[in-house]
């Protein structure tokens, strides 16, 4: 290989430094003009977490989202998770009131729920969410069928959140699950199509959490 500069290698080693121009690069590059400034914030993080500027295209919210999840979480409202990957990736430090973070999908009792509903393991947890669910803040960022039966479950009445992030990744009913949502009447962040993931839903949560960058 020509041109490959062995050690020492010039790199930044100050995190803050590495931070401030990050987000000083996705403000420059990504197409922010239209979205509400807490929106905004919020795509940030998203954008940080992923490296794609041009995740803004895709992103669609309910006009209170993000007010409201913040409210929520404020007023100490659980954040419920598809996926440890979701759960791992929130700062807990970030949390206003110390808020419960759910992931029921290593419960024990999942594998037979998934069985006997015939469904993933990842929509059978959504069944252990049923008393937490009214006024919560949901974040899917990985499984489709988590997000289609959430939907399910507030259309059975089985409560309402406060806001849902529907970020799930993926070819198999990723866009569709996220498409149902923005038509559910729930407050709703979304990145539209295949893209999403664990991480940046976690960021999103993050930003959503403490306002700072
Ligand atoms: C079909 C599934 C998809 N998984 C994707 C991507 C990733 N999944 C990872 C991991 C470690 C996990 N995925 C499961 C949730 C598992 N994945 C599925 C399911 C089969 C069904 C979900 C659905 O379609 O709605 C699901 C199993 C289930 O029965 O629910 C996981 C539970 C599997 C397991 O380890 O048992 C596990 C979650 C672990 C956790 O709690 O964090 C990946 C890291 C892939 C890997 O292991 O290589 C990756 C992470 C992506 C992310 O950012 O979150 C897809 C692409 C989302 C895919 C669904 C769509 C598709 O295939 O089109």
């Amino acid at each position: 290989m020509t041109g490959f500069a062995g050690p020492p290698f010039d790199y930044i080693r100050d995190g803050a430094e590495i931070y401030r121009r990050s987000f000083a690069t996705i403000r420059a590059e990504a197409d922010l003009d239209g979205l509400p400034p807490e929106v905004a914030q919020v795509a940030v993080r998203m954008i940080h977490a992923c490296g794609m500027t041009d995740l803004v295209r895709d992103l669609a919210w309910s006009p209170q989202v993000v007010t409201r999840a913040r409210a929520a979480l404020r007023a100490g409202a659980p954040v419920l998770c598809d996926a440890e990957m979701v759960a791992s990736g929130i700062t807990r430090r970030r949390l206003p009131a110390d808020n419960e973070v759910v992931c029921t999908l290593n419960d024990p009792r999942v594998p037979e729920l998934a069985e006997r509903l015939g469904t993933t393991r990842s929509a059978a947890a959504l069944e252990l969410w049923r008393d937490r669910l009214e006024g919560s803040v949901v974040a899917i960022g990985n499984a489709p069928t988590a997000l289609f039966r959430l939907l399910e479950l507030v259309a059975e009445g089985a409560g309402r959140p406060a806001a849902v992030l529907g970020i799930p990744v993926g070819f198999v009913g990723a866009a569709e699950s996220k498409l149902a949502l923005t038509r559910s009447g729930l407050d709703h962040l979304v990145v539209h199509g295949r893209r999403g993931g664990s991480a940046i839903t976690a960021a999103a949560v993050n930003a959503i959490a403490c306002e700072r960058e």
